[in-house]
């Protein structure tokens, strides 16, 4: 999507090939800036410490990861420790293992002296593909937003969404944005209320950051005031992401998505996820051995921002001593979710409705 008019992706290699390039989302939204990963470490870095983060983007930065450290060491050893420190960076999102697990099947039967150049073909292909199935995805939830607008001519329709699933948390376009963008592009009236999603802020710095670059009309509110839009009437439908899908529909995405869905269940409001086929965990039959990130108290105790005279910096809200839990991720589960909306339409969260869409997963037996 485009930033003043450029097109970016949030992560690409650099021009003359010699590194990595990514959009440091951790200076957003009071600044842009652009990263060079120049080694695997880097890439672990970034992941880690959320230079970039949501889940497509985390694989294929991983992707990138496994590019730069075959430069590195192209052996087999080389990539048995590339693919282990990579996988040890997040552990909720399951891009990250797709996209690992991929990469080190095309690398490990190729001779080293072939790893780099088939590396960053593979990185380039996660990258590719990964903004089609995002493209799918939101014209298949225009399809959606088309049918609300249809009930409420010449009037808004309010969306609800959470964190930042944007084109930021992606390669392109983003997943829960993308119909949203799409609808916006064909002239639907649309209005997005924003989640700031503590702790993190993913909604108030990135989806904002975002939503106004394409100037999409949306307002951002604290995390607690979506139970209360959606009792007035304010919300026609919640779009949000997800970081891990398990095969019966249960959905793991950011601290805070399961309280919505439950006030979207009380209120009548449709909820619906949005997730390319990567996020899902074929492998698990239930949302509940997700693993859940648990992060750092310091980003529950201190908020970083820009201050009244200009600077950025961060400030402390809790007392000394107060102790913080910060939980990073929960799990909705598939009774509370109206619809998935996948590349290849929008399937029932239930395992015959995702196997409706994959059916080749049922031969597959899953692995
Ligand atoms: C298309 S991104 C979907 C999810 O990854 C997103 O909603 C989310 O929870 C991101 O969490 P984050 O901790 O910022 O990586």
């Amino acid at each position: 999507m485009k930033v003043n008019g450029i097109h970016y992706r949030p992560v690409w290699q650099a021009a003359d090939g010699s590194a990595v390039e990514i959009i440091d989302q951790t200076k957003l939204p009071h600044e842009f800036v652009v990263a060079r990963l120049t080694s695997m470490a880097d890439a672990a870095h970034a992941i880690r410490a959320m230079l970039v983060r949501g889940a497509p983007l985390i694989g294929a930065t991983a992707a990138w990861g496994l590019w730069l450290a075959m430069r590195e060491d192209a052996s087999d050893a080389g990539l048995t420790s590339a693919y282990e420190a990579l996988m040890q960076t997040r552990p909720t999102a399951v891009n990250l293992r797709w996209a690992l697990d991929a990469g080190r099947a095309k690398l490990a039967p190729l001779p080293a002296g072939e790893r780099v150049e088939a590396a960053a073909a593979f990185a380039r292909h996660v990258c590719d593909e990964d903004a089609e199935l995002n493209h799918s995805i939101g014209r298949h939830g225009l399809e959606i937003i088309r049918a609300i607008a249809a009930k409420k001519p010449g009037q808004t329709v309010n969306v609800l969404t959470h964190c930042n699933a944007g084109w930021l948390a992606t390669v392109d376009w983003g997943t829960a944005t993308s119909p949203i963008y799409q609808a916006h592009d064909a002239g639907i009236p649309i209005h997005v209320w924003v989640d700031e999603t503590r702790p993190r802020n993913q909604g108030a710095f990135l989806t904002a950051w975002e939503l106004g670059n394409h100037g999409v009309d949306h307002t951002v509110i604290v995390d607690n005031a979506g139970g209360h839009l959606m009792q007035h009437g304010q919300v026609d439908l919640c779009i949000t992401g997800t970081d891990r899908t398990s095969a019966n529909g249960d959905v793991a995405n950011k601290i805070g998505t399961y309280l919505k869905a439950l006030a979207a269940h009380d209120n009548g409001v449709p909820f619906y996820v949005a997730l390319p086929s990567p996020t899902i965990d074929w492998t698990l039959a239930d949302g509940f051995a997700i693993p859940i990130e648990e992060r750092s108290a310091d980003e529950v105790t201190r908020i970083p921002g820009r201050l009244d005279d200009g600077s950025i910096g961060a400030v402390t809200i809790t007392p000394e001593g107060s102790k913080a839990a910060n939980p990073a991720f929960d799990v909705t589960p598939a009774r509370l979710v109206t619809g998935l909306i996948t590349e290849r339409g929008t399937a029932p969260a239930t395992p015959e409705g995702l196997l409706g869409l994959f059916p080749e997963r049922r031969a597959a037996g899953e692995d």
